[in-house]
């Protein structure tokens, strides 16, 4: 990663090879020698880390860091002050007005170039961290979950007898499981509990397990305390903490790591958790509901998921019912997701002919209600004459087998990056987008899975 450096210092030969070996390192420093040089340049262009020289010829650098961290924008930039040998008291005051970190004149040109990645990763792990939190809400969109088949019913009527269970528990709230297939509406089920009980005015807390960057989960869901790691300079709660009295939604549990697995097993049963560095407990209060498309059970067998995980997971399990069992709630859902979309654009609802009527009906809906979604969205935006024709529906399996063209063939023409474009395409399609279940039919990593996404803009 290039690196825009601010290096204010007024010692010439020392900021000279500073400069000289961070560009080495790739990146790109800019000195100013004074504070007032240093305004212009912030004025111009915002670094990513400013190197700051405690003593410079027009004013003091511990009173510049203090403008720093006032500022509006200003205030985000880390901040590395560099202090004399000897003068404890600068580095202390330093890290008082929120300077990020210090380093002690004379400075090491290795150390400086360690502490520089320091401070960057530690600021990239908290913005992380900081946009998953982003994901909390309060449910303050109310959730419609359309469908009037006995399976939908069956399962509101569940889900109804849960919250009056939970609503009587004195002590600790049961667990609940939603299984069913990518797009069934396991998200929309969380999110209906979350809402129909009585804590609704408290945190929904979503956490896609299969989203995070392993290395991250651990601290997103348990938070550490300052020090637990090199790069902790904050305490910080988790997701867990931060459901508390809410709802903790672990969506996609079966991509938690092995190791996390027994760690959220001990907070399922005990209901504490134990933030990373931390030597005491705390005790969390919140709804935990869970989800997966996988096949725990089997995932038990291969030794992919603890056996008691699975277990207390699985006291109240619901079973999403694939759209293509559920034919019945296909219109109401179709005629739902026009509505919506019609709204958005300000457009007047399009109706159905009966042809189109017919081929959402005969189609089975690999991608569920998500899949079903995105063909009336497209629709309802092509069409044109208040009508929406079997022409603008544009399902994900239009090949039938019959039709299918032999892959040597095909490919046969095509270049190596074309193919391997083709085959993640066809796997997202699939998986009707599911990053994950996409990877794993690829036999890639999730890592390198969003890699190739990036690299051909998918
Ligand atoms: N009963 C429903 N009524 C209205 N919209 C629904 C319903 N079920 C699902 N949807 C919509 O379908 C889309 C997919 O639903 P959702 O994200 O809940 O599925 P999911 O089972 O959690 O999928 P995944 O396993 O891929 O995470 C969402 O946009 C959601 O709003």
């Amino acid at each position: 990663m290039i690196l825009n450096i601010l290096l204010i210092e007024d010692e010439t030969l020392f900021a000279k090879s500073v400069m000289k070996r961070l560009q080495r390192e790739g990146h790109t420093p800019t000195i100013a020698e004074t504070i007032s040089d240093a305004y212009m340049v912030l004025e111009k262009t915002l670094p990513d880390i400013i190197l700051l020289d405690v003593r410079l010829p027009d004013a003091s650098g511990l009173d510049f860091l203090q403008v720093l961290r006032e500022h509006q924008t200003w205030h985000v930039i880390p901040v590395v002050m560099m202090t004399a040998y000897g003068e404890l008291e600068d580095a202390v005051r330093a890290m008082k007005l929120g300077a990020t970190d210090y380093l002690k004149k004379p400075v090491d040109l290795d150390e400086l170039v360690l502490t520089v990645n320091k401070v960057i990763q530690t600021q990239k792990l908290s913005q992380q961290l900081d946009y998953s939190h982003v994901r909390e809400t309060h449910g303050s969109e109310p959730v419609v979950m359309v469908g009037q088949s006995n399976a939908m019913q069956a399962i509101k009527q569940q889900m109804e007898r849960v919250i009056q269970l939970v609503d009587r528990a004195q002590t600790e709230y049961p667990v609940i499981l939603i299984n069913g297939e990518t797009g069934t509406g396991k998200d929309v089920l969380a999110r209906y509990y979350h809402q129909s009980g009585k804590w609704r005015d408290k945190p929904f807390v979503h956490v896609d397990c299969a989203a995070l960057p392993k290395d991250l989960i651990e601290a997103e869901l348990f938070g550490y305390e300052r020090g637990a790691f090199t790069n902790a300079h904050q305490a910080k709660a988790g997701l867990i903490e931060v459901a508390e009295d809410g709802t903790l939604f672990l969506d996609e549990v079966g991509e938690l790591p092995l190791e996390l697995q027994s760690k959220l097993l001990n907070v399922l049963e005990r209901r504490q958790i134990r933030r990373i560095g931390a030597t005491q407990e705390r005790a969390v209060n919140a709804h935990f509901i869970a989800a997966t498309n996988r096949d725990l059970p089997q995932m038990v067998a291969d030794g992919e998921f603890r056996s008691d995980l699975y277990f207390r997971l699985n006291v109240i399990q619901l079973q999403m019912p694939p759209l293509r069992e559920r034919k019945i709630d296909i219109a109401p859902l179709a005629a739902h997701f026009v509505e919506m979309v019609a709204r958005r654009y300000g457009l007047k609802p399009p109706v159905f002919t009966e042809t189109a009527v017919s081929a959402l009906q005969d189609y089975d809906w690999p991608g569920n209600i998500r899949e079903l979604q995105h063909v009336v969205e497209r629709a309802v935006m092509m069409s044109a004459d208040g009508l929406i024709d079997v022409s603008q529906l544009i399902m994900q399996t239009t090949i039938t087998t019959s039709q299918q063209l032999d892959p040597v063939e095909v490919l046969g023409h095509m270049t190596l990056e074309q193919v391997e474009k083709y085959l993640l395409e066809k796997a997202l399609e699939r998986t009707a987008g599911n990053v994950s279940r996409a990877a794993r039919e690829l036999g890639l990593t999730r890592m390198a899975m969003r890699y190739r996404m990036e690299k051909y803009q998918l």
